[in-house]
């Protein structure tokens, strides 16, 4: 559609909407309604919620309904309490009562499984809800941004300024100050990321300036060990200025501030243009102590490096893996005796815990990132765990390359990322013939794409239970248990 031009009688690209959220759909998408002569529309704006007026800017508009960014709250909606946290875009419903969000989650995510997945009476396979052991400072990594651009909020307008924090919401370019607790992360360490903001400025060195693709410093990440209570640095910049940055000397003040509460600090060298703390091209390297942290998740040591994908809130982890063995034991014949595939397994977790429950399973997990596979196989070791094979490939070509795995599977544990299983891999698991599935997943909207496919090739599904892994946001995982028909 042209910028501008209407495509129906009730708004158009551009616009600057002020509306009222009356509904909540799957993913935050606050629901507002507009009337006139020609009858209702509907508006979807992200990250709102029933009660509150918004003003929001409609970014794509078809003839039925107009999908819009939330540009500001203007009214809170009755339900919200207020919070003794600074407000962050990540945490969008931190003042809704946690018993709202639940409701709000499990509703729009029934409703999704219902019309995307096409199962009807999706209450009666619904098993549970499982609450976040912790409602706040549940995450274990945080990553903050610097920038150039700040925002003054009561003039609302950009200003140039240096900047530590959260991008302002509905903004790429704009940076907002994190000067207090956020309710998510650890909270002496966001207490103190104002003096951290201040020790990095007073070195007159710049902050990544967005629109120029320009600056010194980018990111600073931040990632905890509930066992432990350390924390593992990694500062993230680009090269020209390094010289003048003494690192050590900042790992110095990092110690003056955190005690030995610091694990270890890296450096992150990041010229690309592109805002990401890991540079594909970049260099990663040991500044200060370790480069490691272990947490401890149902009685076994996992060693986490800042690159691999671990569980971001690792007590509610615990649950969802307690879900998934629950799931997968309930058929011990399926997995004593028998190859278990831990597919998109990342460091292993399941595929270890399993094994640890189990008799001589057989288990391999698969995860296209090398280092994971490479922490996979340390943790295994650590935690003296044996008869588990790990490879680093891309599931679709590892399946491709092993037809032999074909029939002789007991069950399958699935766990991918956020765009769920490429058709043609989902295809070749399908093919596997495995008696059982378990199918966890952090985004219900792909599962549910999944779940058609797999219930048209025979795959009944049994139960499924959600898991609130992230409080405060719109995100919700859910484990599916599904069998083979016949
Ligand atoms: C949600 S994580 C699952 C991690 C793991 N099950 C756990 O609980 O720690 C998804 C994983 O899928 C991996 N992944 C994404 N695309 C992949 C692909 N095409 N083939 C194999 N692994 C993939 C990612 O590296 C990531 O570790």
């Amino acid at each position: 559609m042209t910028q501008g031009r209407r495509s129906n009688k009730f708004v158009k690209r551009g616009e600057i909407l002020e509306i009222r959220i009356k509904d909540y759909a799957f993913g935050g998408k606050g629901i507002g309604k507009i009337q006139n002569e020609h009858g209702e529309f509907v508006v979807f704006v992200p990250n709102t919620l029933p009660g509150q007026l918004v003003k929001a800017q409609v970014q794509k508009a078809s003839k039925t309904f107009a999908e819009c960014k939330l540009l500001e709250v203007l009214e809170a909606s009755q339900n919200e309490v207020d919070m003794p946290y600074q407000e962050i875009p990540g945490a969008p419903y931190i003042k809704l009562p946690i018993e709202l969000q639940h409701t709000y989650k499990k509703q729009s995510t029934l409703e999704l499984f219902r019309r995307i997945g096409k199962v009807e009476n999706i209450e009666s396979y619904f098993d549970e809800f499982i609450s976040s052991p912790s409602t706040f400072h549940y995450r274990n990594k945080m990553e903050y941004a610097f920038s150039a651009i700040g925002y003054d909020h009561e003039q609302k307008t950009d200003v140039d300024e240096f900047t530590l924090g959260f991008k302002k919401r509905g903004t790429w370019w704009c940076g907002d100050d994190l000067k207090k607790d956020s309710g998510l992360f650890d909270e002496e360490l966001e207490n103190k990321l104002s003096a951290i903001k201040a020790y990095c400025e007073n070195t007159g060195l710049s902050p990544w300036h967005g629109p120029r693709q320009a600056g010194f410093f980018r990111f600073f990440v931040v990632r905890k060990s509930f066992k432990t209570n350390q924390l593992l640095f990694n500062l993230v910049t680009t090269s020209a200025d390094l010289p003048k940055f003494d690192l050590k000397k900042f790992a110095t003040f990092l110690v003056s501030l955190f005690g030995d509460r610091v694990a270890g600090l890296l450096h992150t060298t990041n010229d690309e243009v592109a805002d990401r703390t890991i540079a594909t091209t970049g260099k990663i390297r040991l500044v200060y102590g370790e480069d490691k942290i272990v947490e401890e998740l149902l009685g076994l040591n996992f060693e986490i490096s800042m690159k691999s994908f671990f569980q971001t809130n690792p007590k509610s982890a615990e649950k969802l893996y307690s879900k998934v063995l629950e799931y997968a034991l309930e058929r011990k014949d399926t997995i004593d005796d028998s190859i278990v595939l831990d597919l998109f397994c990342g460091t292993g977790t399941i595929g270890q815990i399993l094994a640890s429950k189990s008799e001589n399973a057989q288990i391999v997990g698969v995860d296209i990132v090398e280092s994971a596979i490479k922490d996979a196989r340390e943790n295994a070791s650590r935690n003296n765990i044996t008869g588990l094979k790990f490879f680093a490939a891309d599931v679709g070509k590892f399946l491709r390359d092993h037809p032999a795995y074909k029939g002789k599977i007991g069950t399958v544990i699935l766990d991918p990322a956020r765009a769920g299983v490429a058709p043609k891999t989902l295809k070749k698991i399908i093919d596997l013939e495995a008696k059982r599935m378990v199918y966890v997943s952090c985004n219900p909207a792909t599962q549910a794409r999944d779940i058609e496919q797999l219930s048209l090739a025979g795959y009944v599904l049994q139960k499924f239970s959600l898991v609130d892994q992230f409080p405060h946001t719109s995100h919700v995982e859910s484990v599916m248990l599904l069998e083979k028909e016949g």
